[in-house]
């Protein structure tokens, strides 16, 4: 039997920083460049768990299950192997969910989980020149920690997928599902719940969880679950957790609906175009410096009220039937006046003046209704909403050839975490 799952990246077009407050919301598009996970059982009942991610050097991981600690531990086999905290935990925390007994069941295998993800995750090296595309899944010849990303959320659709095939497959072997598997809301209600746990255990931070909300939600309104739901639950990677209550716990929480997305469609006579600036940027230590700033100012309240009246506003007119582009023109340049503001007053590079003037001179390009640094901002990546024609699109992506920006492969969509069929 093998299962595979696959979950969309994300781009948040508007509502940086205020996202991670949750009076406010974020407008998220998911995007197809997709994190997949493969999960096959074996024959073997020994209580191991195989996991590769195959694009990278050295990225093969083996664990072994505790059955006889509560709750159930995950130990990695081969300590010369550079530990993944995000695999570990994220069977740490489904195994825990799917047998709060702490038993080895009867019916488990030994499993198998492959991990791919689309090449727009990662810069890719050059074309060799006897090809003419990349495969599916372009092996990098690096390790996994050197790999440049592009910013469109890896690890989160990572996990998301990963959790989801180990979970059905869970569910099939144990016969608590014994039709073929499928993503009911509650079921993605669990995984996204286990994903978001599992996520902010490994990056060792609460953040917003918009990227695993897009992982499983797709494309969104994302509001922040309340981070003290999860608190207790947060495991350290290395040494995870003793505690006999643990597993009960974690299902009384993961079961709940911690606070419900509203779905979202880019309508189809716009376009999102994703250029990447192959700069960089460090979110957490932009985030604390923002954070930083909105604790020692009082005007900080009025600013991030105002950064949200043009957010909602974007979001109401999306999904009105009467919106008009010359509002939302005005919405996404008034976005991008507060973050200039914003990057002056914190001193942090949210929109930093390289960016802001090639940003200009999408702005003033025919049809071009919104233009921006996604999420926290800085030198890693430009979006682009315009009017769904060629001509401007071509005029968008010459411009963008023409200032060092790469225009990305990308696009929207509104599907979220799936089942692939047939996919081996
Ligand atoms: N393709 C992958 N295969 C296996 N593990 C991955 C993969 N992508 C991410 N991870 C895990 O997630 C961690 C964080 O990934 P990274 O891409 O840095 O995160 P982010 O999406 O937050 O930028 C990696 O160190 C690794 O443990
Ligand atoms: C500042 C933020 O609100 C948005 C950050 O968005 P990015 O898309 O920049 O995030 P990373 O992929 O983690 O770099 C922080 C948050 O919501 O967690």
């Amino acid at each position: 039997m093998n299962i595979t799952c696959s979950a969309p990246g994300k781009v948040l077009l508007a509502g940086g920083y205020i996202v991670l407050d949750p009076q406010y919301s974020g407008l998220v598009v998911g995007l197809d460049a997709k994190g997949y996970a493969t999960t096959t059982t074996s024959s073997s009942r020994q209580g191991l768990i195989h996991v590769n991610s195959p694009q990278f050097i050295d990225a093969e991981w083996s664990y072994t299950v505790d059955w006889h600690s509560s709750p159930i531990q995950v130990f990695q086999q081969n300590d010369k192997q550079s530990p993944n905290p995000f695999v570990q935990l994220a069977l740490f925390y489904v195994l825990n969910y799917i047998f709060p007994s702490g038993k080895q069941p009867e019916d488990w295998r030994d499993l198998n989980v492959i991990i791919q993800v689309d090449n727009s995750y990662y810069h890719q090296p050059e074309l060799p020149k006897d090809l003419h595309s990349y495969p599916k899944f372009n092996f990098l010849n690096c390790k996994l920690h050197e790999v440049k990303k592009t910013g469109l959320g890896s690890s989160a659709a990572m996990i998301t997928s990963f959790i989801s095939s180990v979970f059905l497959t869970l569910s099939q072997l144990t016969g608590k599902d014994s039709a073929q598997p499928q993503l009911t809301i509650p079921t993605k209600t669990i995984i996204h719940n286990l994903s978001q746990i599992a996520h902010c255990a490994a990056q060792g931070k609460v953040g917003s969880g918009f990227d695993v909300g897009a992982a499983v939600w797709g494309s969104c309104i994302y509001r922040r679950f309340d981070p003290q739901l999860i608190q207790h639950l947060l495991v350290d990677p290395t040494y995870q957790l003793t505690g006999e209550h643990f597993s009960g716990d974690l299902r009384q929480v993961v079961q709940k609906e911690w606070s419900p997305v509203k779905p979202f469609t880019l309508p189809s006579h716009y376009r999102l175009l994703m250029g990447d600036v192959a700069g960089g940027s460090g979110t957490p230590g932009m985030v604390k410096k923002v954070q930083k700033w909105q604790k020692e100012n009082k005007d900080s309240e009025k600013l991030f009220n105002d950064l949200y009246s043009h957010v909602s506003a974007l979001q109401h007119l999306f999904m009105s039937a009467t919106k008009s582009s010359t509002d939302l023109r005005n919405h996404f340049q008034s976005i991008r006046k507060i973050l200039q503001s914003l990057t002056s007053l914190a001193n942090v590079d949210i929109e930093p003046e390289a960016q802001s003037k090639v940003l200009d001179k999408l702005e003033a390009i025919d049809g071009v209704v919104g233009t921006g640094v996604p999420g926290a901002g800085g030198f890693d990546a430009q979006f682009c909403v315009l009017q769904n024609d060629k001509h401007q699109i071509e005029k968008v992506i010459d411009l963008w050839n023409s200032c060092g920006v790469t225009p990305m492969q990308v696009g929207p969509t509104d599907a979220g975490l799936s089942v692939v069929d047939n996919f081996l």
